[in-house]
Formats: structure tokens, C-alpha cells, sequence
């Protein structure tokens, strides 16, 4: 099919091969070098009473007005035009605001000839109404939004998925190995979605105990249960209008995935223990890194609630199969470790860089930030070669769980540490998983990541007296414990504990049968 195709772009080498290209394919093309000599044609054309082009491509960066702006006008005089927006900055930010404008398309530079021209005959019998550009725009700042780092064509491809799904009220899988960044591409979905000024809530499944994740989810009434004093909206209300992020879905129990589909199925629920009806407007992005269909082979998920949740999926690769990203996410890591720690900014040399590459990376982008901060603060000179990271990666595998299969558990724990020296203010958010857990290796316990989870949830939901009650409920497991080593004999139990034997009975409560 011929038709007419228009292409803007300040590079003169990208005209002309793009409209050689294009002619072969038999089609009309003119080229235009600025978003105003463009808009200068389309005026003329419109007065003359003639059709707008069928196609246009543009470049996004060009002196004066850039293919953004172009785009905006051309929407707005010809809504069903296609656009197909063409960048070398293929960030989230450049993608997600050609989709928001209306592009049909983002085609990232350098491009294959043939794509383009295969891309031209898809747009133009498809030319699909455009859709309105959105009102609400992300309040994120342009850095922000670059925040998910890579330049590789499958980050590329993912950037451009984002770009588009971050306008369609579709819900998300995401699916990838621990430590691929599923979290950051979540929230980029979010962040540059129409709901952006709404509340982003996460929740890590695996990270709640069971019997708190149902009052977690969906709130509870005060009375609903013991120890539930007052009422606590949970994690769908406070998404309301936003979305919520659901990670680890792959670990979520049975009963309660029964439960979820009903939710996200009406769109309403009650609170545990409640009677009042609520209804919610919330996109939820679930993400594991589990196989699900093998999860709904053996039973142990719902194939109806993989469907709801499975509309979209995002695979997100493994950092060996993208190592070009390596060194600038080694870069970007050093930097932000150094802002934080105050120290020089340190760089790899092209030796460490070498043997980066030749790492498998079980742990993914997180194994190489992890590795990123403890050679900030480690590392004796601002030059990293391969020899300081020998100790480097060892300490990291040990750390990591990398040399097990541990690396999604602990990359869980890293998190939880994360998250609670984040809450805790000031410079305990600056502490790193990694520089904690090397201070102190028990630090990464998977129970202080449930405590850690726990304590973010009571804040959450405005509980008070957090400390006493965590402390009584710390004893009381570690009583118990005592209690269940000695055949519940309190004299050896409190020696066990290093407490004394009063301490331990009157701590124990007149409850307690004694031995
Ligand atoms: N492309 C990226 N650019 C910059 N940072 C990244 C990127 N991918 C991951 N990270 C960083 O790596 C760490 C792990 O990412 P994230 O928590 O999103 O991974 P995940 O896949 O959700 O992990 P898990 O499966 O363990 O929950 C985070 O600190 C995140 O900021």
C-alpha cells in the first residue's frame, strides 16, 4: 500500500536513509528538518482543503519546538493520525511521554531500516484512533523517572512496553528472577500512569505471615480478632484510586488467593470482621519470581486468579543476559553510594569491568548493588581494579546467597533491612543492606525481615505503643522457645535465656501453667 508519509527530524543522514527506505517501499515521503517547518506544510495542506499525510515520524530532541510539542499539535488538529515518535533516549521518561501524547509508536535510534519500514505498514492500515492525552501527568521529575537504568535492546523494549502499559488500566505481571528490578518497574508503571498523584502501595506476600496478609490486604474492623483494638484500613483501601503492588503473588496462601480473585473480580469488599461494603478503584501489578503455571500445575495457585492477574506480562531478563548494562548500573550504583556516604566517587577500571562481565550474576541488579556499595565503602583507592574484587564478590556470594539458591530469600531480606533503615529517618535510611550486613551477618535473619515487615504495617495502620507490644510478643516467643528446649522446666529455660528465674515467671504472667 502507498501512501503518504512525512519525516521530521533535525538529522539530515536519519532523513534521508529513513526516506529511501521508505520510498523503496513505494511509498510518498517527504522530510522536514524542524517541528515548525512541519507544522508549516500541515497548515498549508489544511487550507488548501487537502488530507493530512497518512504517517508521520519524528524525531524527538530538534532545536525549537521538540517531537513532543509537534506531536501535541499534530493530535490536536488530527486525532487520527499515526505518529511514530523516534528517540535515541529510549528512558522511561521519553517513552511513557510519547505514549501519553499519542504516539502510535516508539521506534528507539539506532533502528533497523527494515523495522521502520515494517512499522510504517503496520501503522498505517491500523492507524487506531489515538487516544486523548492524559490530564494527569507524572509529578516525577525527569531523573526520577530515569531511575530504572539500561540501555540494552531488551531494556530498551521493556522501556517502550512501560511507555505504553502505563496508559492502560490493564493489569500487570511482572516476572523475573530475585533482584531484576520488579519493584522499579512497577513503580514506573505507576509513576507514569494517570494515577500517578495517587498512592504507589507495595506489598511483599512472602514478607507477612499468613494469618496477618487477609487483615493486611483488605483492613479489619477493631474487635475482628484478638490484639485488634482498632479499626485498620488495609492495603487496597489506602490504593484507592492508585495501585498496588503485589509482589511474591506466587506465596500467597490458597484461601486467601480465593479471596483476591473475588476482590479484583467486583471491585468491592469488607474489611475482616466488618459489614460496611467498600469499594475501591485500584490497578494492581502482581510480580513473582516464580514459575506460576508450575504453581498452578501442583495446585498451589489459582489458573483464575493467573488469568486476572496475567492480562500483561512483563518479563524482565536476567543481568547476564543483558551485561552491556553492567557498567552503567556499576556506575550509577558507585555514584548514588558515594553521594550517600560522602566519599569520592569511586570508578572500575577497565580490568574489573572485564571480570564484571564474566560474573553470572545469580542475584541480578541487586547483587551487583550490593557489590557497588561495599566497594564504595571498602575499596582503598578511587580506581577499582579486578583484583579488589575478588574479596568483593566472595563477601557478596556469601552475603548474597549467591552460591545458593538462597539468592531470592535474601534478596527479600535485603529489602525488609532496606525498608525498615529507610523508616527508621535520618541516616539510618542512608544504611545499606550490604554495609549492615557485613557489620553484623545475623543482621540479614529472615525474622527480623518479618519484624521489620511487621512494624512498617502496625505504622502503617496508625498503631501506637508499637515497642511494648513487639517486646512482649519477642518474649514471648523466645519464652516459649526456652520453655520447649527445657520440657518446660523455667529454672533451666531462664538460665538458657541468661534471665532470672523471677524475671522469668513474673514476665510469664499468671497465666502460664508452671513446672
Ligand atoms: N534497571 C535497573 N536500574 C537501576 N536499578 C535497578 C534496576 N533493576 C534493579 N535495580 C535495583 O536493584 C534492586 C533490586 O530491584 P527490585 O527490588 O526492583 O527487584 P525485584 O525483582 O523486585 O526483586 P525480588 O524478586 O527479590 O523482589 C533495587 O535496589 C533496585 O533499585
Amino acid at each position: 500500500m502507498s501512501a503518504r508519509i512525512w519525516i521530521v527530524d533535525d538529522d539530515r543522514a536519519v532523513r534521508f536513509v529513513l526516506a529511501t527506505a521508505l520510498r523503496e517501499a513505494g511509498h510518498a515521503v517527504e522530510d522536514f528538518e524542524s517541528a515548525q517547518a512541519a507544522l508549516g506544510a500541515l497548515r498549508t495542506r489544511d487550507a488548501a482543503g487537502l488530507p493530512p499525510p497518512d504517517l508521520i515520524f519524528t524525531d524527538v530532541r530538534m532545536p525549537g519546538d521538540d517531537g513532543l510539542a509537534l506531536l501535541q499539535r499534530l493530535k490536536a488538529a488530527h486525532p487520527q493520525l499515526p505518529v511514530i515518535v523516534m528517540s535515541a533516549y529510549t528512558d522511561i521518561a521519553s517513552t511513557a511521554g510519547a505514549f501519553r501524547g499519542g504516539a502510535w509508536e516508539f521506534l528507539s535510534k539506532p533502528f533497523d531500516l527494515d523495522d521502520a519500514v515494517a512499522l510504517a505498514a503496520r501503522a498505517l492500515p491500523a492507524a487506531a484512533p489515538a487516544a486523548a492525552p492524559e490530564t494527569a501527568m507524572s509529578a516525577a521529575p525527569a531523573e526520577e523517572s530515569a531511575a530504572l537504568v539500561g540501555d540494552t535492546p531488551a531494556m530498551r523494549t521493556l522501556f517502550r512496553s512501560i511507555g505504553r502499559l502505563a496508559q492502560a488500566p490493564l493489569a500487570v505481571l511482572i516476572t523475573g528472577e530475585t533482584g531484576t528490578g520488579k519493584e522499579l518497574v512497577a513503580r514506573a508503571l505507576h509513576r507514569e500512569s494517570p494515577r500517578a498523584r495517587q498512592p504507589f502501595i507495595a506489598l511483599n506476600t512472602a514478607a507477612i505471615p499468613a494469618e496477618l496478609l487477609e487483615s493486611e490486604l483488605f483492613g479489619h474492623e477493631a474487635g475482628a480478632f484478638t490484639g485488634a483494638s482498632k479499626r485498620h484500613v488495609g492495603r487496597f483501601e489506602q490504593a484507592a484510586g492508585g495501585t498496588l503492588f503485589l509482589d511474591e503473588i506466587g506465596d500467597m496462601p490458597l484461601p486467601l488467593q480465593t479471596r483476591l480473585l473475588r476482590v479484583l473480580a467486583e471491585g468491592e469488599f469488607f474489611r475482616v470482621g466488618g459489614r460496611e461494603l467498600i469499594r475501591v478503584d485500584v490497578r494492581v501489578i502482581a510480580a513473582t519470581h516464580q514459575p506460576l503455571e508450575a504453581l498452578v500445575a501442583a495446585g498451589r495457585f489459582r489458573a483464575d486468579l493467573l488469568h486476572r492477574l496475567d492480562v500483561v506480562r512483563l518479563q524482565l531478563p536476567p543481568l547476564r543476559e543483558r551485561r552491556d548494562d553492567v557498567p552503567r548500573l556499576a556506575a550509577r550504583f558507585l555514584a548514588v553510594a558515594a553521594r550517600k556516604l560522602g566519599t569520592p566517587v569511586k570508578r572500575l577500571d577497565a580490568s574489573a569491568l572485564q571480570r564484571l562481565r564474566a560474573h553470572t550474576w545469580p542475584g541480578n541488579v541487586r547483587e551487583l548493588e550490593n557489590l557497588c556499595w561495599r566497594l564504595a565503602a571498602l575499596a582503598p583507592d578511587a580506581s577499582i581494579g579486578a583484583a579488589d574484587l575478588e574479596g568483593a564478590l566472595r563477601d557478596g556470594a556469601l552475603h548474597d546467597g549467591a552460591l545458593h539458591d538462597a539468592a531470592s530469600d535474601r534478596g527479600r531480606q535485603d529489602r525488609g533491612l532496606r525498608d525498615s533503615a529507610s523508616r527508621a529517618g535520618g541516616a539510618g535510611g542512608d544504611a545499606h543492606p550490604a554495609a549492615l550486613a557485613s557489620a553484623a551477618p545475623e543482621a540479614a535473619d529472615a525474622w527480623e525481615t518479618a519484624l521489620a515487615a511487621w512494624a512498617q504495617a502496625r505504622l502503617a495502620s496508625g498503631a501506637e505503643a508499637l515497642h511494648a507490644d513487639a517486646r512482649a510478643r519477642l518474649e514471648r516467643v523466645l519464652f516459649d522457645a526456652a520453655l520447649a528446649h527445657t520440657g518446660g522446666h523455667r529454672g533451666a529455660a531462664a538460665a538458657r535465656l541468661g534471665l532470672g528465674r523471677n524475671t522469668l515467671t513474673r514476665r510469664l504472667g499468671p497465666g502460664r501453667k508452671r513446672r
